[in-house]
């Protein structure tokens, strides 16, 4: 089955939302841990217990895992393992992006399943240009897993290249959800391929209805964007919005119920997304 129509599927079943799993340094303080190896991993697989059995798709953030170096790459391929395991999609952010033959090494560590960090889908970065990710398109498609490729980031730096006009008119933005379309056409119930719409980007500068894949949408919570943005921003497209929420969810640690309730209460405020 395609990451498409695995992703509808968990939608569907489980509700739309995305949990973050970022070990940023001040949660390991607020929950009593230290910045450590052993707290990264009980970290993490704390937010597996609590999240893995109930969201659709959890989210690591891997430079939280990097910073330890290769035995904090380690806790990231078990806290994978375990997601996958508990029955989550596991969608990586990592960004990756690099010149074609660059990209296909990167491709390989993270959509190959025979490799110890293959996930469901991973965020990419399209400026080396879309077409240099098509390595990481060609492996997705062959391995049934997904991308998500950024379009208009959460962050206020963003605009500054999303928002740039192509010499026919459209924004970079725009050209970036138009080559992803073209890969999803004919896609049912969903493409593969994906894009990062953040829910801070106040008015959209590109068109949404027409990708026929998912919209990863950071922002919500601690970078201040709503609900109600995104009801705003996805109009018709809101049965592919994929909200994700990191910190807002992980500061009710360490209790593993309260972290729960905590993502209930996000999936909840998205029910009107597939009602
Ligand atoms: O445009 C983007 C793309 C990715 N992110 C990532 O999402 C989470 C957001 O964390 P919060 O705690 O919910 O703010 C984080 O891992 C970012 O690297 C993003 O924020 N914006």
């Amino acid at each position: 089955m395609t990451f498409g129509a695995r992703l509808d599927k968990a939608l569907t079943a489980r509700g739309s939302a995305c949990i973050g799993i970022d070990p940023h340094p001040a949660l390991l303080t607020q929950w009593g841990l230290v910045d450590d190896l052993v707290s990264l991993e009980r970290f993490a697989l704390t937010c597996v217990e609590a999240f893995a059995p109930v969201a659709a798709v959890v989210k690591p953030q891997s430079a939280f895992f990097e910073r330890f170096g290769s035995r904090g790459v380690a806790v990231l391929e078990r806290t994978i393992a375990e997601a996958r395991n508990a029955g989550a999609l596991v969608l990586l952010d990592v960004k990756r992006g690099d010149i074609g033959s660059t990209m296909a090494a990167y491709a390989q560590a993270y959509l190959d399943p025979a490799s110890s960090l293959a996930v469901d889908a991973l965020t990419l970065s399209p400026y080396l240009g879309v077409g240099s990710l098509d390595p990481a398109f060609d492996l997705a498609a062959q391995h049934d897993a997904g991308v998500f490729t950024l379009a208009l980031t959460s962050n206020k730096e963003g605009p500054q290249v999303q928002h740039a006009r192509l010499s026919d008119g459209r924004t970079v933005a725009q050209s970036v959800i138009d080559e992803l379309a073209e890969r999803n056409r004919d896609a049912v119930p969903l493409g593969s391929f994906g894009v990062v719409v953040g829910a801070t980007i106040g008015e959209s500068v590109a068109e949404l209805g027409e990708l026929n894949g998912p919209y990863l949408v950071p922002g919500i919570g601690s970078q201040g964007g709503t609900v109600d943005d995104v009801r705003r921003i996805f109009g018709a497209a809101l049965p592919a919005v994929l909200p994700s929420v990191s910190r807002e969810v992980l500061r009710a640690g360490p209790d593993v119920p309260a972290l729960r309730s905590a993502a209930e209460r996000v999936i909840a405020d998205f029910t009107f997304l597939r009602a």
